[in-house]
């Protein structure tokens, strides 16, 4: 594995999915494999989750881990081609990647979307300078459209809990104060279009998600309607992804708290599992009770993260031989 940015980098899901509860059993049955190898993780932006599982993942397989806080530490980073330098960015960033991918052997990039250009993010243009310049296996530690080291987590833990072979899955948009990207959803919908899942996305007008991430996904605006017999609900909020309107493109265009998860939501449902990536704001995307109930799933959810990233640092230390 050169690369991991989407669900198709992992081929055959049920191949993975083996793999990760073969991890599960023993999460250090490979531990020679990193034996003096080192994992690189870049971060643009904040991280709990994945910031120390992924440090978890790497030691799992016995690798040397670097972590880089960006623009806090390092020098600020131009990331333009062009640009005339005589601001406050000390460093270009095609200077920096090949000087940070000659002290290790595999890097992971955490890189926002910037909402400034819909072009710039959905051209993974940070990402994919990595993946050019590095000379390295890259994995995204959430990009700007997409988390797939989210999303397989979450595919880990609705296969852990399914109590039926193809569940009713539904993502469903939930208001925040702030302007979120749609990495998150986008990786959940292209996992789940690919998993054996009836899969619905729930969420207001204008809201709609790139369609290279929709696929052949129902679209429900009514997000009763959506949850009805739901066997997980998982919630998230974005901004507006600027399909519909590309001048809306990264805009707060709702705080409808009758979106925010209650138990009332959840009563339509077929007592179905709650998750959610985390961080997540309680009382705007879900209710107190509602994340705290015994179907709440967001622990072990993010447990998996850990399960998630050793499969894939595995698989690229694999490729390395
Ligand atoms: C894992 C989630 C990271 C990020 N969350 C925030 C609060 O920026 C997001 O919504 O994409
Ligand atoms: N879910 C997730 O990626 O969390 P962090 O942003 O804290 O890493």
């Amino acid at each position: 594995m050169r690369t991991y940015t989407n669900v198709f980098d992992l081929g055959d899901l049920k191949t993975a999915l083996a793999e990760a509860f073969e991890i599960k059993k023993d999460r250090y049955k490979y531990e020679s494999l990193g034996h003096h190898k080192t994992c690189l993780l870049i971060f643009f932006n904040n991280s709990l989750r994945t910031r120390l599982s992924t440090q978890k993942a790497a030691r799992n397989l016995g690798m040397d881990v670097i972590v880089l806080d960006v623009n806090q530490g390092a020098w600020k980073l131009e990331t333009e081609r062009g640009v005339i330098m005589d601001g406050d960015k000390s460093e270009h960033l095609l200077e920096a990647i090949p000087v940070m991918a000659s002290y290790c052997d595999i890097i992971g990039v955490r890189s926002f979307a910037r909402f400034e250009s819909r072009d710039d993010d959905y051209t993974e243009k940070i990402l994919n300078q990595f993946i050019r310049y590095s000379g390295k296996p890259v994995f995204s530690m959430e990009a700007a459209t997409g988390h797939p080291l989210q999303a397989f987590a979450d595919l880990i833990t609705i296969e852990e809990y399914k109590r039926t072979e193809r569940p009713k899955v539904v993502l469903t948009w939930a208001p925040h104060p702030r302007a979120l990207p749609q990495a998150v959803p986008n990786s959940f919908a292209d996992f789940m279009n690919e998993a054996d899942v009836d899969f619905v996305i729930t969420h207001p007008h204008g809201y709609e998600l790139d369609p290279k991430f929709v696929r052949g996904a129902r679209v429900e605006y009514d997000q009763m309607k959506a949850f009805e017999g739901a066997d997980f609900i998982y919630a998230k909020n974005w901004a507006c992804p600027g399909v519909t309107n590309p001048a809306d493109y990264g805009k707060v265009l709702s705080k409808d708290m009758s979106w925010t998860v209650d138990e009332a939501h959840m009563a339509v449902t077929n007592n179905a599992f709650f998750m959610h990536c985390l961080p997540v704001r309680r009382n705007m995307i879900v209710t107190d009770d509602v994340i705290e109930a015994p179907t709440s799933l967001v622990i072990p959810e993010a447990a998996n993260r850990e399960i998630s990233a050793t499969v894939v640092l595995k698989r690229m230390l694999e490729g390395l031989k």
